[in-house]
């Protein structure tokens, strides 16, 4: 069996980023993954401004003996923001200017108001000002022309204000990932559905749409399919012609009715693995498809049925191929972090084992505290609000409270 390491290894080797793009536009383009490197057209600010409420005025007009000397000049103009000056500043003179305001000719530096005696239409400079003081100068925080922004980036909140600023109106993104789900199981119904004894509602889907949309991906639904092969051949291969990705839960495992496998096998997928030594996890398998007309494989993920054991099987290996499959170029994922145990925390050794819980930042450091309850892959009631996985690394079976570990943040 292969090590999760190994086999995270395998996936993100087979995952071949997207390459088709699309324009969209800037509100459009949140959590989307810029597609070529974006640079601007003009410089940011546009203009030499003001950066406070006060009096432009040229520093070296200022030639008192001490910094303390008032210093008279004549308020000869009013600059409001968005309002181009309509002359220039001579010798002896001074603007009154607001925060955001074009700077006029002659002017370089600006007096706070706090720091002026207004009196007519004659001002007092009180304190000599740093020459340049208060004034954004034109091209300060960009250059036009030069990098911005990378190709291969998540674009967030503050990069859609950067865009708007440069006035990129038709951001180059990526084309969306498109995952298929197929849920696998006699036994599962709808939440809307009454149980009849022995069904079960099929959580899975939700957590998994809900997993694939927060990757930035686009959830396909196919519809659940019973425990016959043929029936899971036909569905799958309708996944496979449809997404970049297919995911399938249930069905992987060793039993009569589990018939993903030898679905994929009937379909000719490549099977790179079939399971894991994780827990929970463990029969998860991993096979590629390749189709003549198609660019690049299509991947394909069976997740074991239990309710946390897909999720854990989405987290560890599918989120960062889907990361990469989208384009991204950095922080593809897992992310782990180092905090301290709140509990003591034991797995039987032998496979790697996750255990769900909370990782919260307190004075100075992380700490995780395990989700209540039992920690077993058929129960997600205790999943509820969890943030994070603490690892239990094959060679550290045992963690005691109070000691560093590693946690996956998901
Ligand atoms: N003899 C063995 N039996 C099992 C092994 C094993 O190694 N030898 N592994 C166990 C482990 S570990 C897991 S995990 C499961 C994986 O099973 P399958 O992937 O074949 O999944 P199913 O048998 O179809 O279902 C397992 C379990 O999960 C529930 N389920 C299925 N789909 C959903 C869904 N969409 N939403 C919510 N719950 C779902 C299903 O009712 C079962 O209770 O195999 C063990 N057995
Ligand atoms: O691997 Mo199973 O997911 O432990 O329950
Ligand atoms: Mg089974």
């Amino acid at each position: 069996m292969l090590t999760v390491a190994q086999a995270f290894d395998r996936v993100i080797r087979e995952v071949h980023p997207l390459r088709d793009q699309e324009q969209v536009s800037i509100p459009a383009a949140l959590g989307r993954i810029l597609a070529s490197a974006v640079r601007g057209s003009a410089d940011v600010p546009a203009w030499d401004n003001s950066a406070m409420d006060g009096y432009a005025i040229a520093a070296a007009d200022l030639h008192g003996e001490s910094d303390t000397t008032p210093q008279l000049l004549q308020v000869v103009m009013e600059i409001p923001a968005g309002v181009a000056p309509d002359r220039s500043l001579a010798s002896g003179q001074a603007a009154r200017i607001f925060t955001g305001a074009m700077l006029p000719q002659g002017a370089d530096t600006i007096v706070m108001q706090e720091d002026t005696q207004r009196t007519g239409n004659q001002v007092q400079i009180l304190r000599r000002p740093q020459p340049g003081a208060f004034v954004r100068r034109r091209g300060s925080y960009y250059q036009a022309g030069s990098p911005l922004l990378e190709a291969g980036i998540k674009l967030g909140p503050a990069d859609l204000a950067v865009l708007a600023t440069v006035q990129c109106c038709d951001v180059p993104v990526l084309r969306q990932p498109r995952v298929a789900l197929v849920s696998t199981g006699n036994e599962l119904v709808a939440p809307e559905q009454p149980l009849q004894p022995g069904q079960i509602v099929d959580s899975n889907r939700y957590i998994l749409s809900a997993l694939v949309q927060e990757s930035g991906a686009i959830a396909q639904h196919f519809q659940t399919v019973g425990d016959q092969l043929s029936e899971v051949t036909e569905t799958i291969a309708e996944a496979l012609a449809a997404a970049d990705i297919v995911i399938s839960t249930g069905g992987v495992s060793v039993g009569d009715y589990d018939y993903v496998d030898q679905a994929l096998q009937r379909l000719g997928g490549k099977l790179h693995f079939q399971s894991v030594a994780m827990k929970p996890g463990k029969p998860l398998t991993f096979a590629t498809f390749e189709f003549d007309q198609a660019q690049r494989p299509v991947l394909f993920f069976g997740l074991p049925g239990n309710p946390v054991s897909a999720p854990v099987g989405f987290w560890r290996f599918v989120q960062p191929a889907l990361r990469k499959c989208a384009g991204l170029k950095q922080g593809v994922g897992p992310d782990f972090v180092q905090a301290i145990a709140l509990e003591s925390l034991a797995s039987g050794g032998g496979r790697e084992t996750y255990v769900w819980g909370h990782l919260d930042w307190d004075r100075g450091h992380y700490q995780f505290r395990p989700a209540p309850g039992h920690q077993i892959s058929g129960n997600l009631i205790n999943l509820a609000q969890t943030n994070a996985l603490g690892v239990l690394s094959c060679d550290r079976p045992q963690i005691r409270a109070g000691e560093s570990m590693t946690v996956m943040r998901i």
